[in-house]
């Protein structure tokens, strides 16, 4: 695929990349953030937790595998734009049904491929993820491009979930037996999520975000689930997940729904410099010690005691695991209720299974109220 014209990359601090477009012309705005994964980018181009950032890949050389139907995690590319280093002159896989850049085309995503991405990666890391705008076509001066760069929205503050969210309720059957009946609230879901628990005999209803508590106990569900989902978890509602607490129904939860259950547990939210995204962080559990290599997508992190059991109106809680990287909470759980959640990804798509047990766990949960 030939490649013309200039493209820019306009941070919100004045550092300016310029490259060449990747992908569709055009222009786009979004909070710049580096994922380290070397592999899945189908996945991280689908996850709707991508929603309004642009999203720099770290790994040199990307569009190697080209695209397939298999592995999205959505019906839709949901990254506001694109950032590669050197986009792959050739396909070569057996799944592969076409090119990446076609498909960023097809779907609109509007990238740049330029040398610096460890430059780009280490600014990030040094002044922290900030806005930026994508231009293949700079008609106009930087100076008037990074005022409009300064002029478009903020992450925090930012209530996204409801954009992303399916507008009406699905069901994924359960493979084999049905041995629970879940509700899945979609908050961003990824496909691959209720489909690890199908393959665990869920039954799982997906909702939207805007679910009552009625709609969800209108199903008799056995548990209920929470998403990853993009923007700020500070700007959720989470009144109806407090309801979920107080009535013991089971409940577990990951990224965005670990960043709600702490809300809902009176914790607080805060942002973090840069994030994690890839597939290669290490979380303890403090439990057992255990160490799982994991799949991270989040800017934002609970802030919570880590020396101990604290109170909340549910009964005692626990910070249950930790990112052995920065020591930020990665998971949560209540020590007397049959609630936890964590802040990394256990469905893998892409990155390690170490965490798979966590569905496990869940129906492990699940069985123990039902009997
Ligand atoms: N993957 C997610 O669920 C992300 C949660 C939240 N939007 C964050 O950035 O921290």
């Amino acid at each position: 695929m030939s490649r013309s014209g200039l493209a820019v990359l306009v941070l919100e601090d004045g550092r300016v990349f310029h490259g060449v477009p990747y992908g569709a012309h055009g222009e786009t705005f979004g909070e710049i953030v580096f994922t380290t994964g070397m592999t899945g980018y189908q996945e991280t181009l689908t996850d709707p937790s991508y929603h309004r950032q642009i999203v720099a890949m770290t790994a040199p050389h990307i569009g190697n595998t080209g695209v397939n139907d298999d592995d999205p995690e959505s019906s839709k590319v949901w990254v506001a734009g694109y950032v590669v280093r050197e986009p792959s002159r050739v396909v070569s896989s057996w799944r592969a049904t076409g090119d990446l850049e076609t498909y960023l085309r097809e779907q609109g995503v509007v990238g740049i491929a330029l040398r610096g991405t460890r430059a780009l990666t280490r600014h990030l890391r040094e002044r922290g993820v900030m806005r930026a705008g994508i231009f293949t076509r700079p008609v106009q001066p930087i100076a008037r491009l990074l005022e409009r760069v300064r002029h478009s929205p903020r992450m925090e503050g930012a209530a996204l979930a409801g954009q992303v969210s399916a507008a009406e309720p699905y069901v994924v059957e359960a493979i084999g037996a049905k041995r629970f009946t879940v509700a899945a609230i979609d908050l961003g879901i990824k496909g691959m999520t209720p489909r690890r628990m199908a393959e665990r005999g869920c039954k799982v209803h997906v909702l939207p975000a805007t679910a009552t508590f009625e709609q969800i106990q209108a199903l008799g569900p056995d548990g209920v689930f929470y998403s990853n989902g993009p923007g700020d978890p500070a700007t959720a509602d989470v009144s109806v997940l407090r309801q979920v607490l107080a009535a013991n129904i089971p409940f577990f939860g990951i990224c965005f729904g670990n960043q709600l259950l702490g809300r809902a547990l009176g914790l607080a939210t805060y942002k973090l410099r840069y994030g994690h995204r890839g597939i290669n962080h290490p979380v303890q559990d403090r439990r057992t010690g255990k160490v799982d290599i994991s799949a991270h997508n989040h800017g934002f992190a609970v802030d919570a005691p880590l020396d101990g059991p604290f109170d909340t109106p549910y009964g005692p809680a626990e910070v249950s695991h930790v990112d052995l990287n920065d020591g930020c909470v990665e998971g949560l759980r209540l020590l007397r209720a049959p609630a936890f959640s964590v802040q990394y990804h256990p469905e893998a798509a892409a990155g390690p299974h170490d965490a798979s047990t966590l569905f496990d766990d869940f129906c492990e949960v699940m069985s123990r109220a039902q009997t």
